[in-house]
């Protein structure tokens, strides 16, 4: 039996993220990184700045990463497991070549990485896996020896991500009015992507019809029905969603959109409904507008009574399923067995992207993966 606190090879994780402005100042310089070579109308830009500067221009996306980081530090520390955390992000400071650089600097060669992306799809996986590469060129060019780094699997069927979804659906059922809290329809939501990148993403033989990343929704979507019903008793009737749209109109994406399926809810006799926003890994500005905004403003305008249930943040379950992952992963490496913990059908995710895994547009280096140019 491997050291249960043993990281090696890793000598740190890296926790990486999608990064978001602070303050109103940041608001445009921010979208410009996220667009940047996107091909994303400029009407759609204005319309997402305002929902930046109704909330200040701050994004609460870093504060939560902040807060993650320290829960993941004191998960470590309580656990003997003596792995220095740190935290880069794609679109905003700190910047993923910045932090890659002082661990560079400092000695770091093994780097385990986590994404604050549970699902397989270009946006949530091969493009953090891009900015890796890009990040690992740019030291490359400074002269600096480059780390290498490990993307750590999709964690979406990882108990230490569903349970505390679970128990945020049974706590807004029990904040609905006992009237219309056992009728009450569960709306799954994620982040639309073009059904194109959908049907792409994941590994190839799994391609078409949505790929991976329906599936992995749809499996998170059963387990967490399932959990509520052996909790109370009653099996709610589902549905996965989709959110925040953006791109343009003639490309299509995934659908129904939240506020539609909210429309159709209300046509049903619906009497309420709990939406779980299974695709994101915190309430980041997706969460606080697109649901707590817009989708709720629109449900009292159809006197459909809502509530909004929790995402994972830094629940303690989660800080030590990303323990335990970065120890499967470690033992791995070190050519160790493994027994990797996942729930549901589809098992746990690969470690090592494959080749044509969530494919690019346009090909460009990506880190971590088969055909990482990176060893
Ligand atoms: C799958 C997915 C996730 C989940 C996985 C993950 O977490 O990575 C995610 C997360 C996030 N998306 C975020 C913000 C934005 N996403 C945009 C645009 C886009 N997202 C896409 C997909 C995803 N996005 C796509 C296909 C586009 C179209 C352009 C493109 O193909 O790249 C735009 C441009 C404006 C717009 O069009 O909306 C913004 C501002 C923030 C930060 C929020 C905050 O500040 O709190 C977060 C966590
Ligand atoms: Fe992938």
């Amino acid at each position: 039996m491997s050291d249960e606190r043993d990281p090696a090879p890793y000598d740190a994780l890296l926790l990486l993220s999608f990064g978001g402005p602070e303050g109103p100042d940041d608001v445009v310089p921010f979208l410009e990184n996220v667009t940047r070579g996107r091909g994303i109308p400029k009407e759609r830009l204005k319309e997402v700045g305002q929902h930046y500067f109704r909330f200040g221009g701050v994004s609460p996306i870093n504060e939560q990463n902040r807060t993650l980081l320290a829960a993941l530090r004191k998960d470590f520390a309580d656990h003997g497991l003596d792995l220095p955390v740190h935290w880069g992000n794609r679109n905003w400071a700190p910047y993923l070549t910045d932090t890659l650089r002082e661990l560079a600097l400092a000695g770091h060669r093994r780097i385990a990485v986590l994404a604050t992306s549970a699902y397989a799809s270009y946006s949530g996986c091969r493009q953090y896996r891009e900015n890796l590469a890009d990040a690992l060129a740019a030291l490359e060019a400074e002269g600096i020896a480059r780390p290498r780094v490990d993307k750590l699997r999709h964690y979406f069927n990882h108990p230490g991500f569903v349970r505390p979804m679970v128990d945020g659906v049974l706590a807004s059922l029990a904040e609905l009015p006992p009237g219309v809290r056992d009728g009450a329809r569960l709306a799954f939501t994620t982040h639309s992507i073009p059904t194109a990148a959908a049907d792409t993403s994941g590994p190839v033989e799994g391609h078409g019809d949505g790929g991976a990343y329906v599936r992995q929704h749809l499996d998170v979507a059963r387990l967490i029905v399932d959990a509520v019903r052996e909790e109370t008793g009653v099996d709610h009737p589902w549905r996965l969603v989709y959110q925040s749209r953006s791109g343009a109109p003639h490309i299509p994406w995934l659908e129904p959109d939240i506020c539609e399926h909210l429309e159709e809810l209300h046509a049903e006799g619906a009497p309420a409904a709990v939406l779980v926003p299974i695709g994101f890994v915190s309430d980041h500005m997706e969460v606080l507008y697109d649901l707590d905004t817009e989708a709720v403003a629109r449900a009292a305008e159809l006197g459909l009574p809502v509530r909004r249930s929790a995402t994972v943040g830094a629940d303690p379950r989660f800080a030590a399923a990303v323990r335990e992952l970065v120890l499967e992963r470690a033992a791995a490496e070190r050519g160790e067995p493994v027994r990797p913990c996942a729930l549901g059908p589809l098992g746990p995710s690969h470690d090592l992207c494959p080749i044509g895994c969530c494919p690019a547009r346009a090909p460009r280096p990506a880190a971590a993966g088969a055909d990482s140019p990176y060893a």
